[in-house]
């Protein structure tokens, strides 16, 4: 069994991870980070790749590759379909109807991360978009937040049959 595909999507702004505020985000950078979970997602018997873009338009195309016969602009070439997402949509979370209908359009699970705790922030972070039809929304753990979500989407695949019982990896036989 080929290994499950995790897709590791963040929005705008989370380029700047490590840089930008770091009494809210920390100091993890978004490579850092990115390479951490891909070595975590291998243990774990998952494929991680990862996307960021400041542009809304870009991170639908990069979700509607997930259908190869998707019109795509030319410059896209269709990616291998994706088991799983684990997204930080960053402020399209508050404010986008588009993400979320494409995260509904390509039916794929996903679980929503924020780095801060958004309910103890300003308002308007407290409403999202997607959170109703995430399979969970981890917010305030920092960056071990998306750490978690990895850990979730195998324990998820596994129990879905989409990931074999060689790749469970984390857990331990009690008894
Ligand atoms: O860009 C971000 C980052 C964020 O998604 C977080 O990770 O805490 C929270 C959002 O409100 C904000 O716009």
């Amino acid at each position: 069994m080929s290994k499950p595909h995790i897709l590791l999507l963040n929005g705008p702004n989370l380029n700047l991870l490590g840089l930008r505020e770091p009494h809210i985000y920390g100091s993890t950078t978004l490579p850092a980070l990115t390479t951490t979970l891909k070595s975590h997602a291998s243990t774990l018997g998952l494929h991680l790749t990862a996307f960021q873009s400041n542009h809304e338009g870009a991170i639908l195309d990069h979700l509607h590759s997930h259908y190869p016969q998707a019109q795509l602009p030319t410059s896209q070439t269709p990616h291998t379909p994706f088991d799983f997402i684990i997204i930080n949509p960053g402020a399209l979370t508050h404010t986008s109807i588009a993400l979320r209908d494409a995260l509904l359009g390509i039916g794929v699970p996903f679980v929503e991360v924020h780095v801060s705790n958004v309910h103890a922030r300003e308002e308007f972070r407290h409403r999202s978009f997607l959170s109703d039809r995430a399979e969970a929304v981890i917010c305030g753990l920092g960056v071990w937040g998306y750490e978690v979500a990895v850990g979730f989407a195998a324990r998820y695949l596994a129990a879905k049959g989409v990931l074999g019982a060689e790749g469970k990896g984390e857990g331990q036989e009690l008894g």
